[in-house]
């Protein structure tokens, strides 16, 4: 079992996963696990095929319920969680038929339905959410594109897109690079460190690219649960958190003070 993370002072934690445990059709794929992301970590998800990276990320959202142990997201047990917009999901690689009906900017816009806005018709607000997350992807000019013409770099963006579209607190992204060439990933990976270092995103990412991993976050993990390995990166030194914490607080209240809400078009800097 793990020991959970230390946390400091001045951040929350965002995902508690306590003595989880999973098995598909008795077969065992997670025990026991126990650990924490706080708010702007970078959590690298590593193991070996099979070690249940994605089971995790799928009980994490939502999609899959564990057989014991708990999860709590931003302090809320999952059961009674609603906040699903603060958290967007890129699943593993989806390949498409190029005949599959729905454009980019739909794919983009069906981020915005939860349960709850399943039925609801498409507003001009969540068109210019939808034009905002086109942009920061650079992707404006694929929009009415079908979704399987696409390359698997550019299909990748759209799904990022999709899942930024809320402006989101945490994304959670698994294996997002595999199937794109090497400069695009370094493309991808140069972008989510932005996100991560300059627009206060807590990541939670399943990657088998340990070079990226390492050279990002460090060369060794910080906890291990059977064939699973978190390495782990704080956005800033913890020593500056009481200063870093204090510059949110103030451009939240600006952003609040000058539009309401924060846009998604900050993420393009
Ligand atoms: N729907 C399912 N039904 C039965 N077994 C499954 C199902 N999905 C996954 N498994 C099995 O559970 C184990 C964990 O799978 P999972 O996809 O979570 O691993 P992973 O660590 O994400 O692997 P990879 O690195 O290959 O993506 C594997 O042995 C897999 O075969």
């Amino acid at each position: 079992m793990l020991n959970v993370i230390q946390q400091p002072f001045c951040h929350q934690n965002i995902i508690e996963v306590n003595d989880l445990s999973f098995a598909y059709q008795q077969k065992p794929v997670l025990s026991n696990l126990s650990f924490a992301v706080q708010e702007r970590d970078f959590v690298g998800l590593i193991g070996s095929n099979g070690a249940g990276k994605t089971t995790l990320l799928k009980m994490i959202v939502g999609l899959l319920k564990p057989d014991s142990g708990s999860i709590k997201l931003f302090g809320e047990p999952i059961e009674r969680f609603r906040g699903w917009n603060r958290i967007g999901y890129v699943p593993q690689k989806n390949s498409f038929n190029p005949l599959f009906p729905a454009t980019v900017r739909e794919v983009v816009l069906s981020g915005l339905y939860n349960k709850n806005k399943l039925f609801k018709r498409v507003t001009k607000a969540d068109q210019l959410k939808c034009d905002e997350a086109l942009h920061a992807m650079n992707i404006e000019d694929l929009a009415s594109k079908r979704i399987g013409e696409l390359s698997g770099g550019q299909q990748q963006r759209a799904f990022l897109a999709r899942a930024l579209i809320n402006n989101p607190a945490l994304l959670i992204l698994d294996e997002p690079t595999v199937g794109i060439d090497a400069e695009t990933q370094q493309g991808f990976f140069h972008l989510i460190k932005h996100m991560h270092q300059h627009h206060n995103i807590t990541f939670l990412l399943v990657s088998h690219d340990m070079d990226w991993v390492r050279s990002y976050i460090g060369e060794h993990p910080k906890q291990e649960s059977g064939k699973i390995k978190l390495y782990v990166k704080h956005s800033h030194d913890l020593e500056d958190c009481r200063e870093t914490n204090l510059t949110h607080s103030l451009r939240e209240l600006r952003q609040r003070s000058e539009n309401g809400k924060a846009s998604v078009s900050s993420w393009r800097s």
